[in-house]
């Protein structure tokens, strides 16, 4: 297997778009998240098709207007930086449809995708209506923007979630997994992480490993940094002075997001 960790490309596309990360099942082992991340200098716009698969855009920094050419959302985008912590705009688009985003200001897009066959209609998720979920105590403390989440019935199979942690602090910790289709005990979620730091300068720690060692990857993880989780536990270190971002993309059978704990690790929720 190749390593989980994917460095930034940069690759200028024909639209003027700067694709900086692409993920799907033809780069890596993953059968159901795909993964874009995009930088759009003002007035460029990025059209795509969907096929069989759904996408969550979400406004990572900037402003874009959306269309779908049946609706349109105009100038959406709530920061400047992620690491303002404030909930984002993201549009929900379904399959078979084409899509345009113009930069209104320069701008970084992330396009989270999952496979779909019944379409659902174009739906904006306004940041304003995220509720920030402070998760955690002592030091596994993080921030948590739920930006389309298991209960939202927006989606067929996308999960999409950006989590904050401070440095000294530990989060999708004590390390659990969903990597088994096996409701109500455990889904079967593949699982992307788009990571930043703050400072850029900074990096943080991820471990992606299974109950057996049969995968188990320890990762220095840098600004820009993507870390594919095709199964097993994935818990993140980060390192005092810096506070980490990372936006989960996540997805498989069923859209339910039922995970463990690696037991090893448990007694520490109750301490
Ligand atoms: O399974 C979900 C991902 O690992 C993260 O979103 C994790 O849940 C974040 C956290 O709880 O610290």
């Amino acid at each position: 297997m190749d390593s989980l960790l994917r460095k930034k490309l940069n690759r200028n596309n024909i639209d003027g778009a700067i694709l900086l990360h692409e993920i799907n099942s033809e780069n890596s082992d993953l059968k159901y998240v795909s993964f874009k991340l995009i930088d759009l200098q003002i007035g460029i716009t990025y059209r795509e098709e969907l096929n069989w698969q759904e996408c969550c855009i979400v406004v990572m920094t900037g402003k874009i207007t959306f269309t779908d050419g049946e609706v349109t959302h105009e100038s959406i985008g709530t920061r400047n930086a992620v690491f303002e912590k404030k909930p984002t705009d993201s549009v929900y688009v379904s399959n078979n449809r084409i899509f345009k985003v113009k930069a209104e200001t320069n701008a970084r897009i992330a396009l989270c995708y999952s496979p779909s066959s019944k379409q659902l209609p174009t739906k904006l998720i306004k940041g304003a209506d995220i509720k920030p979920e402070h998760r955690g105590k002592g030091n596994n403390q993080r921030l948590v923007h739920n930006i389309l989440p298991d209960d939202n019935p927006s989606a067929n199979s996308l999960l999409v979630v950006e989590v904050f942690t401070e440095g000294g602090n530990w989060s999708s910790y004590p390390p659990h997994k969903h990597d088994k289709d096996n409701l109500p005990e455990e889904s079967m979620l593949e699982e992307t992480y788009y990571h930043e730091q703050d400072p850029k300068q900074g990096f943080v720690f991820q471990r992606v490993y299974t109950d057996d060692r049969s995968l188990d990857e320890t990762m220095t993880v840098e600004n820009g940094d993507m870390v594919i989780v095709p199964k097993g536990y994935h818990p993140v270190g980060v390192p005092a002075g810096y506070t980490s971002y990372y936006l989960n993309v996540m997805a498989g059978p069923k859209r339910v997001w039922k995970f463990n704990n690696d037991p090893d690790h448990e007694w520490i929720i109750n301490s």
